[in-house]
Formats: structure tokens, C-alpha cells, sequence
């Protein structure tokens, strides 16, 4: 069809036409239309935009469509006698089973003739009246000093005009769901109140209060739209059902953060890198992968974010803090570099944190709204971050950028993609696929997205998700900006354009950013070090808790277990060299994606590792040494990483946590010293094999390997020794192997200590035998000359 519900339209089929326009509490406006109809499908704009114009009325009147062209329609249409499209309807409250409606002879594209005519119909309604309408006649003296003995309001808003004018009636179904006021219309003819309230313009609006008391509406232009607004905001009108608005030192208890008082005339760079954290930590983190259109769309995001003009190139399209933009810069270009069919999120992530650690480049962890607050934590934040974002990116790209759609089109694929309000996506998909293509300019980009906010404001306004302290409206209102704001000869209100543009290009400017409540680049580099550091303590203890738990299994599993059968040992050199060709991206895979792979990705996966990624490259030219030093912590596959074995503990006890460090460094001394005696006593070839390695890992700027945080580690050291020295050391190796993992065995467990005292205890014990021994064999010989003496 040509509506969905998102256009605030009931889409009427054959199951639910009755339950909705038969006995219905509110008048309903159906349009019978075919979806292959020239003239309806010109006409759908005109509806849309008609029900946003009059959806505060809804509990008096709503509207509805029903495609006649969809086959399980036509009964309906049948019943309700239509033959042409489209055709207009309006079904009174209450309608019975039989009633076929009233159509709208001659309507126009119009929304202003049609809301008039909407107008007209409902006044014809007889008894009962729709009980949510209120009065639409005009009042007069004596019912306004009845007023309030009547109605329990604290407004009385009276709009004088005259008998053609339909301002009245329209700004009293306007304000139809707001309490504590009430509208009525006054003709120019009611001459007591007219000449009570000294009324010389028509149409304008007082208000009036028990007593007699009244003051004049001041409204920047006497129009409908102006009007309603203002009324709105009257001290005590509050939607209904909505708790009443207040004060922002009662705010503060309503959240967790303490209440951030800002300027709603200004943006806050707080809620820009909020946004960024929540956008590329939380959104983009629920992804595992990215790939095919997520990928592109991660790339494009991005790439507008980190853009940079081309006469100011430290200037980013996200006008953030250096440190910010720096760390921008370098995701980009490292993405722009991947060249694989699929990222992981872990690599990403890798860069985001900047886990190289280059200088003054980071993104502050957390998020600290400001214009974004809400009045309760479910509201506001995030989404209303997002759009700031994107105001704020496609203003810059107006100044700065050449491409009308590009940073239009990387929100829309962000949201498509990302965005975690998927119905929200839906929607805002919907407008970008009706829309997007017309933007031809850079400032038309600017306004468009201002126009596509708007639609979704008029359509969240009065919502759940909507904070009752920040109601959705058509923006900017006049308060903030009385020149957008202009009506039309026949008093209906338009934006004045031109004036809008400036406003946004203004509003949302780089230069005029708030820096309020933004911690420190220092402090936010200084966590940053404490964050790496940490990070590598828990490596290095993770790592080491898993080795231990290896070693225990694989004693269980083999307490004996000499050499390796030839099979063995190629089985075991497969699965090195597969694992040398997978790229850093697949290092970081995550146990999803190797189920992914298992269930047919494993091709894809093959065909990736002949490719080596640009990381990979390099990796390769400098030797097995370099590529066991660049790989990443992965706990997934439980691989060793020397890198991480050789941390600089005693730079961070001396800078950070110094009882944690010493405490695990202690314990890895003593295992280290422990297994170097070990080692020491092992002949030759072994050390000179642990030397040739580690001479390897000196090459590219590293400590050599500790053998004692890897017991496990000796094995490919002597594959790789047997491999280089072609077959010298077969012999040794194998008796080495066997001698090392008796030791091991026989050592499980024990200390050095133990053991000494061990078999200090067991030749303590033998020599005690042997002199005992010795003892009383002597006697046995003392006596036996005495016994052979007769
Ligand atoms: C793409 C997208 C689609 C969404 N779709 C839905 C949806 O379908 N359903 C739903 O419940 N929620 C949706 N949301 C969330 C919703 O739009 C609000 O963001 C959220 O309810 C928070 O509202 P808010 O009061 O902070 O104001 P927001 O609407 O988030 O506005 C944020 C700030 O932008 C400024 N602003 C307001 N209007 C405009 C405008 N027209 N032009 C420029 N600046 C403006 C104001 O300063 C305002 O405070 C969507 C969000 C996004 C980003």
C-alpha cells in the first residue's frame, strides 16, 4: 500500500474495518484509494501530511486508508460503495453497521482546505457527540462567567475572530489532549466581550482567569501554529497523562549523574564524544563481524567522521579535540587499508583503543550528556546524540565537503546497520528511501535532515519515549527562532527556509560548541596508560592461570608420554603454518565466527589466508620470530604469545599497581629462576637453541622469551632447532624430551626445595642402613671366633 503505520494513518483491511469504524468513540476520515492509482499515489504526501498536521486531534477525529487494489480488500470497498479513486469518507462517532459515509465532494491537495472540511463535517454531528471533542460553537459572556464554576481548568484561552476564520476551532482540538486549559472561540460579534476585553484585533487570543482577569496572548505572528504553541507551555498545561514539568533543581534527583545544567541555545561536545562512545564501544560492539554491507557502512561512517577539508587538513568533519580527531584519522586510515571481505570487531576494537599506544590519540571511555540529559535515564541520551551528530556533520560537510548525500548516506546505512532501535531504523529508512535521492545540494542536505527530524518529532510527540521536561516539537520553535517561522497569505504557517538554514548553520556550528563539563586531554591520556597497563597485568595473569590449567590436562592426559610419533609431529607443523597464514584479523575471530566457519565459511575462510592481509605482509618478510610477537591475545584458541610473556613489569610496578606487580612478579621469578637452573643443566644445543630464538625476537626489538612462563614453549623450539640444524641433534632432542618430561613429571607439584630435601632425606636414610648395615656385620664377625673356640 501507500501508507504504513508509522504515517499515524490506521491501515483498515477486511479483518479489523469493523472493529474501527463502526460504534468508534472519534470520527473517522477514511480514503479509499488503489495503490496503482496515478492520482493516489499523488495524493499520498497531501494524507501524510494532513494526519501529522492534525494528529493532536486524534481522540476526536483520526484517519484511515484502505488499499482497494490489494485483492482481500475488495470486499470492503464494495461494502462502502466506492467506484473511484481516490475517494474521501467521513464516518461519525458512532457509526452504525449500515452507515457507507460521508464523501468529500471536489476535495483539493490541499491540507489546509482538508483540515477545513474536516472542521465542517464534525460540526454536523449530531447526539451523541464524539465524547473526546470539545465545544467547537462559538462561547459567549454568559458562559464564560460560568466558566470555571464548570471546569476544573487553570486557563481559559479565548481566540477572537470572525465567522469564517477557522483558528478557533483549530487550536481548541489542538490543544485537545493537554490539561488545565481550555480553548474557545469568540466571533467579533460578541460584543459584551469583545468590548470587555478591549479586543481590537481579530483573529487574537487572551486568556482568562476566575474574576474576571485576563491578559493577551503575545505570539510572535496571530496564527494557529503560534498559538497552539504557545499555550502549551502555559505554566501547568501538560499533556495528559504526562506528570507535570519541573524545575531543574528537581531534576537532579531523577538521575543517576548529578543534573548538568545547560544552554538549550547550544551544543555540547560532551554529548558529540557521548555519542561516539556509545556509537563505536556499545552499538558497533554488539557485532561480532562486520561484513558485506556492514562493512561498507562501518567504512563510510567513519570515513565522514574523520573527513578532513581539504584547505585545513587537521580539520575533521567531527569537530572534536585533537586527541579525538587523531585517533579518528587513524581508524580511518587503518580501515581504509583493510582490504578482506570482513573485519572483526575485536581488530576494530584494537584500534579504537589504541592499543600501539601513538601519542594523543584516544576517545574518552564513557559518556557524560549534557543538552542530552534526560529527565530519567531511559530518555533522551543516546538517540538525541545521534542526531546532534549528524546536524552537527552535515553542516560541516556544507563548508567543507563536495558530495550533497555523503554524510546523509552513511547515517542512513549506520542506522540501517547499527542503529539499535531497530523499528526506529525501519522508519527512518522508510523516509530516507522516499526522499534522500532529492537532495542535490550541500545545504539542501542540512535541511533535509532538519525536516526528516521534525517528522519523527510530530510523530514521538505525546509517545512513551517521549520526556515529558522536553516535549517533541516542530524545531526550532519561535522562542528560538522567530524568523524560521513565517504564514502564508491564507494564514496557514510555513518555515521561512532561508531563515531556517541559517539557523541550523549557526545552531549546529563547529565554532560555536560548548566545551563545558569535558574532561581534561591529560587526565583522559593518563587513564588511558592506566587502562593499557592494567589490561597487560590481566593478560599476563589470564595467560598464566591457562598454562597452568594446559599443563594439568596434559599431564592427565599423557603422564608418560615420550616423543611424538612422526605423524604427530606433522600434524602438529600443519597446524603452525595454518595459523602463521591467518591474517590478525582472524587471530581475533570470535568463537561465533569459528562456528561460522565450521558451517561453510571455512572456504571463504582458506581462500582469505592465501591473501595475506596487509598486516600479514610484513610479518612474513621478517620471520616466525616477528609474526609470534605481533599476534594478539586471543583466549579463544589458547595461543601463546610471547609478546605478553615479555611485559615490562617492573616499568608499571614502579608506575601503577606496585603490590598486585610484585606480588606476580615474585611468583614468576621464583618459577623462572627455578627452570633456568633447569634448563642450565640441560646440555648444549638446548641453550643454544634458546639463544637462537631469542636472538630472533631481539631482532625486532624484543626481550627473548622466558621459558619458565611456558613450559609448553620448549616443544616448537626444538621442532624449529631440528629443522635449521638438519638432523644433528635427533639424538640428544629425544633423550632431552624424555628427561624433560620425566622431570616434569616427577616434579609436578614440588618445589626445588622439596625435591633437594627429598633426596637429601633419601641418601640421609641409605647411609643410615648402610651403617647400621655395616654395625652389625661387625659384631656378627666379633662373635663368631668366640663360637668356633671350643
Ligand atoms: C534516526 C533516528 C530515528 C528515530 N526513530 C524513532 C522512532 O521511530 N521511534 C522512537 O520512539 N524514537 C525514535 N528515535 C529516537 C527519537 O527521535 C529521539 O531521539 C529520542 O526520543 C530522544 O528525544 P529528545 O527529546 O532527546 O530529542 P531528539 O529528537 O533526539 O533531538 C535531539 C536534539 O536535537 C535538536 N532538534 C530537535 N529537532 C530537531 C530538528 N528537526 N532539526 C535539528 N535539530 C533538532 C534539539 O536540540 C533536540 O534536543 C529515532 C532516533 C534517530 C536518531
Amino acid at each position: 500500500g501507500l501508507y504504513t503505520a508509522s504515517d499515524q494513518i490506521v491501515l483498515l483491511t477486511q479483518e479489523n474495518v469493523e472493529s474501527i469504524l463502526i460504534n468508534s468513540t472519534a470520527a473517522m476520515i477514511v480514503e479509499f484509494y488503489a495503490s496503482w492509482c496515478g492520482h493516489c499515489v499523488a495524493f499520498s504526501p497531501t494524507y501524510k501530511a494532513l494526519a501529522r498536521d492534525i494528529k493532536e486531534w486524534k481522540p476526536a477525529v483520526d484517519l484511515a486508508a484502505v488499499d482497494c487494489a490489494d485483492q482481500e480488500n475488495r470486499e470492503v470497498c464494495k461494502t462502502y460503495k466506492v467506484r473511484g479513486y481516490p475517494t474521501i469518507k467521513f464516518f461519525h462517532a458512532y457509526s452504525k453497521p449500515d452507515y457507507e459515509g460521508l464523501p468529500f465532494r471536489e476535495f483539493s491537495r490541499n491540507v489546509q482546505d482538508l483540515r477545513h472540511k474536516i472542521l465542517d463535517k464534525l460540526e454536523t454531528h449530531g447526539e451523541p457527540w464524539p465524547p473526546a471533542c470539545p465545544p467547537l460553537e462559538p462561547t459567549s459572556q454568559m458562559e464564560v462567567d460560568v466558566f470555571f464554576e464548570t471546569n476544573d481548568v487553570k486557563h481559559l484561552a479565548l481566540i477572537f475572530e470572525d465567522a469564517t476564520s477557522y483558528v478557533g476551532r483549530e487550536v481548541t482540538l489542538d490543544l485537545l489532549q493537554f490539561d488545565s486549559i481550555a480553548v474557545r472561540r469568540v466571533l467579533n460579534t460578541e460584543e459584551s466581550l469583545v468590548t470587555k476585553l478591549g479586543v481590537t484585533e481579530f483573529p487574537s487570543c487572551y486568556l482568562y482567569y476566575p474574576g474576571g482577569n485576563f491578559t493577551r496572548l503575545r505570539v510572535d505572528i496571530e496564527a494557529r501554529a503560534f498559538y497552539s504553541y504557545a499555550l502549551q507551555r502555559l505554566p501547568g498545561v501538560v499533556r495528559s497523562g504526562k506528570p507535570p514539568p519541573v524545575s531543574t533543581e528537581l531534576l537532579k534527583n531523577n538521575t543517576e549523574d548529578p543534573w548538568r545544567p545547560f544552554d538549550k541555545f547550544r551544543v555540547y561536545m560532551a554529548d558529540l564524544e557521548s555519542t561516539l562512545h556509545y556509537s563505536l564501544r556499545v552499538e558497533l560492539g554488539a557485532q561480532s563481524v562486520f561484513q558485506g554491507r556492514a562493512l561498507t557502512s562501518l567504512k563510510a561512517y567513519i570515513s565522514v567522521l574523520a573527513k578532513v577539508h581539504l584547505a585545513e587538513l587537521s580539520d575533521t568533519y567531527f569537530p572534536g579535540r585533537p586527541i579525538v580527531t587523531n585517533l579518528l584519522k587513524d581508524l580511518n586510515s587503518w580501515l581504509q587499508k583493510q582490504t578482506g571481505d570482513r573485519i572483526s570487531y575485536e581488530a576494530f576494537k584494537e584500534k579504537l583503543e589504541n592499543d600501539a599506544q601513538s601519542p594523543n590519540s584516544t576517545l574518552p571511555d564513557g559518556v557524560r550528556w549534557v543538552g542530552c540529559q534526560g529527565s530519567q535515564p531511559h530518555f533522551r541520551r543516546y538517540p538525541c546524540g545521534v542526531w546532534t551528530l549528524f546536524h552537527v556533520l552535515t553542516v560541516q560537510a556544507n563548508s567543507k565537503g563536495s558530495d550533497p548525500q555523503e554524510v546523509l548516506r552513511a547515517m542512513r546505512s549506520y542506522v540501517h546497520n547499527f542503529f539499535g532501535c531497530r523499528e526506529c531504523a525501519g522508519h527512518f529508512e522508510n523516509m530516507a528511501a522516499e526522499t534522500l535521492e532529492q537532495v542535490t545540494s550541500l545545504p539542501t542536505a542540512v535541511l533535509w535532515l532538519w525536516s526528516r527530524h521534525n517528522v519523527v518529532n510530530n510523530r514521538l510527540a505525546g509517545a512513551l519515549s517521549e520526556d515529558p521536561q522536553f516535549p517533541k516539537i516542530q524545531w526550532p520553535p519561535p522562542d528560538m527562532c522567530s524568523a524560521c517561522h513565517a504564514v502564508k497569505d491564507n494564514g496557514e504557517h510555513t518555515w521561512n527556509l532561508t531563515e531556517v538554514l541559517k539557523f541550523l548553520l549557526t545552531y549546529f556550528s563547529s565554532d560555536r560548541i560548548l566545551t563545558d563539563y569535558l574532561e581534561s586531554e591529560s587526565q583522559i591520556l593518563e587513564k588511558q596508560r592506566e587502562k593499557h597497563a592494567s589490561q597487560q597485568v590481566v593478560h599476563i595473569a589470564e595467560r598464566h592461570a591457562e598454562r597452568r590449567a594446559r599443563e594439568a590436562l596434559d599431564f592427565r592426559k599423557h603422564p608418560l608420554e615420550t616423543e611424538p610419533t612422526e605423524q604427530e609431529e606433522e600434524e602438529e607443523k600443519g597446524g603452525e603454518v595454518e595459523e602463521e597464514e591467518e591474517g590478525p584479523q582472524d587471530e581475533t575471530a570470535t568463537e561465533e565466527e569459528e562456528e561460522d566457519e565450521e558451517d561453510g565459511l571455512a572456504g571463504d575462510m582458506v581462500g582469505r589466508s592465501s591473501e595475506p592481509t596487509p598486516w600479514a605482509k610484513p610479518e612474513m618478510e621478517l620471520g616466525r620470530g616477528r609474526q609470534q610477537a605481533r599476534r594478539r591475545p586471543s583466549f579463544v584458541r589458547m595461543r601463546r604469545d610471547p609478546q605478553e610473556d615479555i611485559v615490562d613489569l617492573d616499568s608499571f610496578v614502579n608506575q601503577h599497581y606496585k603490590a598486585k606487580a610484585l606480588q606476580m612478579a615474585t611468583s614468576t621469578r621464583v618459577k623462572r629462576r627455578s627452570l633456568q637452573r633447569k634448563e642450565e643443566q640441560e646440555p648444549g644445543p638446548v641453550f643454544g637453541l634458546g639463544m637462537e630464538l631469542g636472538a630472533g625476537l631481539g631482532m625486532v626489538g624484543l626481550e627473548p622469551v622466558d621459558a619458565g612462563f611456558d613450559l609448553d614453549f620448549a616443544r616448537p623450539r626444538k621442532r624449529l632447532q631440528k629443522r635449521d640444524v638438519a638432523g644433528q641433534y635427533f639424538g640428544q632432542e629425544a633423550e632431552l624430551r624424555h628427561k624433560g618430561r620425566l622431570m616434569s613429571v616427577l616434579t609436578i607439584g614440588f618445589s626445588k626445595v622439596d625435591i633437594s630435601l627429598c633426596v637429601f632425606l633419601y641418601f640421609l636414610s641409605s647411609l643410615c642402613l648402610l651403617v647400621m648395615y655395616l654395625f652389625f656385620k661387625n659384631r656378627l664377625r666379633r662373635r663368631r671366633p668366640k663360637i668356633s673356640v671350643p
